[in-house]
């Protein structure tokens, strides 16, 4: 069972792949940037959403217990065809539900575009690790991917949004 090693994505020395690196440390919205890649053939697939006892690299980045209830968002982004990119995003329940914030009801629109839409949020510095294989879908087990994590923060609320580079990357446009 391997366990995620978040640097900064500046710091990292390990990936010379400079197209995946690229992928992984801008810091613009990654839904554009599929839609862009897949030539506008992009579409979110929901997995799961619900509440889950938060990792500890979760909580940790959220500076709460590990194992405090979190709400869990899950995703599949398909682009040019084929999914390309696992994301997880992950929320303190309690602050969620103080800020009357309904990120539940998005379905498969895109959390992205809610984020980069609204002046008050602004991402924090990304990190970058290989995923654990334990952590993707059932179906999409492959080692050794690159993820990245950010968060977005506004004055009412934190989230923290993982995204994981599945085989495939990235797609012929
Ligand atoms: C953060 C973004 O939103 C993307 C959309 C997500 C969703 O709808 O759940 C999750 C993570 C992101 O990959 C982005 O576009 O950069």
């Amino acid at each position: 069972m391997s366990i995620p090693d978040w640097h900064p994505a500046t710091a990292h020395t390990g990936i010379s792949d400079n197209v995946l690196l690229d992928w992984l440390s801008g810091t613009g919205s990654l839904t554009q940037r599929l839609k862009a890649a897949g030539c506008n053939d992009f579409r979110v697939e929901v997995l799961d959403e619900q509440q889950q006892p938060a990792r500890a690299d979760e909580a940790a980045a959220l500076g709460l217990a590990e194992g405090h209830p979190v709400w869990v968002r899950e995703v599949l982004l398909h682009t040019a065809g084929a999914p390309r990119v696992f994301a997880r995003t992950v929320a303190d329940l309690q602050a969620f539900n103080a800020a009357g914030v309904h990120l539940e009801n998005l379905g498969s629109r895109s959390l992205g575009e809610l984020l980069f839409n609204d002046p008050r949020i602004h991402r924090e510095p990304i990190e970058i690790s290989r995923y654990p294989v334990q952590w993707l879908p059932a179906d999409r087990q492959h080692d050794g991917c690159w993820a990245r994590r950010s968060l977005f923060v506004s004055d009412r609320l934190q989230l923290l949004v993982c995204e994981v580079f599945l085989p495939g990357w990235p797609p012929a446009a």
